[in-house]
């Protein structure tokens, strides 16, 4: 397979649109470009696609930045930083398309094209009705000097079409899909530059991943039809060929592609509710690509684990769970500070000072996003909500066994192990049956994390007032024993 980068001199890039928050599927695509580059020590670029001046207002282009460093990608060039290829924006390379434009033009392997929309839009009813599929049938490919100028007189703005060879076939290499075959016949003459002068995406594109030197292209599927139309402009302006990947498309829960044209849930609604970058890259670098190692890894050991020929072909779907899955792991692989970073926005104030690292240790095992350490905080320092199962576990105990769980408590000065004990050898309740109930009363739920470690932050008071208020709910007696 055409593939003329070493590892040494890969440079691959991400080349979105800011034409809205950037996605899982953008995300992910941005990711496998990244991990090529930074695991064959290679170069990786940002370019902006902001042709589309109408649908990319300045916020996009700021959160687009923002939100990639977040996920933790850097670039080596890019329209904050530049570099020897730039500028990065494709509208301020337009001086640099119109050189391209013109050799084509001169060369004969690009022509003004004058028909109207309707024109076309006939053209290919015709077509269509014959059973044909549809393309530009190359009306204006042999006008004369004098026929263009007659249109130009009549105030008729052309485009500009690249001439597709009659004859021959096209090979086309893909990383992931392996060869494809186009007969030049079937492509049509296609508009490379549209009338209001602005560039078509598939000729500035092509040309700006030349001129930049990228030599290894990976995007979205979205793209496979594009890249014989590309390869022919590189061709006929004699730059070279990057190898192409295309990676399939992330899909949403309804089974479409994720697009930011239709509001896809974004990275920065992912990072509002608080989930880790570390967390989204391990979950994304493993959809639709196969890593050996199946524990969390970070930026490094995914971009070392990470091979072109390990990316599948198969669609990959949007999975909470499997992120949740990752989001565990990422805040296990935490220290308890950097934990108490990432809750600090959320639960300043929620924490008395000098607990916050014993409340980290205590339910970092137990908490996936801020707010469940929120949960935690008000449980522990606050007025905790009883839930239905923590009433029944409660009551299903006798009013005798919270006056001896309180005795118990304050004559152990507060320290659990001897506490436990002691309310065991008097209650003769022993493992569930003892601390179940405790817990209940203690935090209002019937699961969560060690009371032992609980219980110091909770404190003496706290816990007293939560057991004699568990002496005063009526029991249902189901049993005898205290
Ligand atoms: N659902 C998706 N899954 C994987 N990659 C995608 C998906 N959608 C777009 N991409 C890729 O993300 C990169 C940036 O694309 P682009 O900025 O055009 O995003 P987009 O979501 O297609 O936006 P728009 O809806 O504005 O077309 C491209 O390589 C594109 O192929
Ligand atoms: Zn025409």
């Amino acid at each position: 397979m055409a593939q003329y980068y070493t590892t040494m001199n890969l440079k691959s890039r991400f080349a979105p649109s800011p034409t809205g928050y950037l996605h899982l599927g953008n995300a992910r695509t941005a990711l496998f470009a990244w991990l090529a580059a930074r695991g064959a020590g290679g170069t990786f670029i940002l370019r902006l696609e902001d042709t589309d001046q109408q649908r990319s207002p300045e916020i996009y282009e700021r959160a687009l930045l923002e939100d990639l460093r977040w996920f933790g990608i850097d670039w080596d060039e890019g329209p904050d930083r530049g570099g020897d290829h730039g500028p990065y924006r494709q509208m301020e390379r337009l001086a640099v398309y119109g050189r391209y434009y013109a050799h084509l033009q001169s060369s004969g392997q690009a022509y003004a094209c004058y028909c109207s929309a309707d024109d076309l839009a006939a053209e290919r009813a015709v077509q269509r009705s014959a059973g044909k599929a549809p393309r530009y049938g190359g009306r204006c490919r042999h006008l004369d000097a004098a026929a263009r100028a007659e249109r130009e007189a009549a105030g008729l703005l052309p485009t500009l079409r690249f001439r597709v060879p009659d004859q021959g076939t096209l090979t086309v290499p893909d990383l992931v899909w392996g060869e494809r075959h186009y007969a030049l016949a079937d492509l049509g003459d296609f508009v490379i530059r549209r009338s209001d002068g602005s560039p078509a995406f598939f000729f500035a594109n092509a040309v700006d991943d030349a001129l930049m030197e990228v030599n290894l292209v990976l995007r979205g599927e979205d793209h496979l039809t594009n890249t014989p139309r590309q390869i022919l402009i590189l061709q006929a302006l004699g730059l070279p060929v990057p190898a192409y990947g295309h990676l399939p498309l992330l899909l949403g829960a309804d089974g479409q592609p994720l697009s930011k044209r239709y509001g896809a849930a974004s990275l920065r609604d992912l990072r509002k509710d608080g989930y880790l970058a570390a967390a989204l890259r391990n979950y994304l670098a493993r959809l639709g690509h196969h890593y050996s190692a199946t524990g969390f890894l970070d930026s490094r050991a995914l971009a070392q684990g990470f091979a072109l020929n390990q990316i599948s072909r198969a669609p990959s779907h949007f999975d909470m769970v499997q992120l949740q899955h990752w989001q565990h792991e990422a805040v296990q692989s935490l220290d308890d500070a950097a934990v108490w970073n990432w809750l600090a926005p959320l639960l300043r104030g929620k924490v008395p000072m000098g607990l916050e690292m014993p409340f980290v240790a205590a339910v970092r095992a137990n908490i996936l996003l801020p707010g469940d350490a929120l949960d935690w905080a008000e449980r522990c320092f606050g007025a905790p909500a009883l839930a239905a199962d923590a009433v029944e576990a409660i009551t299903g105990v006798s009013p005798e066994f919270w006056s001896v769980a309180q005795a118990t408590l304050q004559a152990s000065g507060g320290d659990y192990r001897r506490w436990t004990k002691a309310l065991q050898q008097a209650s003769g309740r022993r493992g569930k049956a003892l601390f179940m109930p405790l817990r209940a009363a203690l935090t209002g739920l019937t699961h969560g994390p060690e009371l032992a470690a609980l219980l110091p932050l909770i404190g003496e008071e706290r816990a007293l007032a939560r057991l004699h208020a568990a002496a005063r709910r009526p029991s249902t007696p189901i049993e005898t024993t205290l």
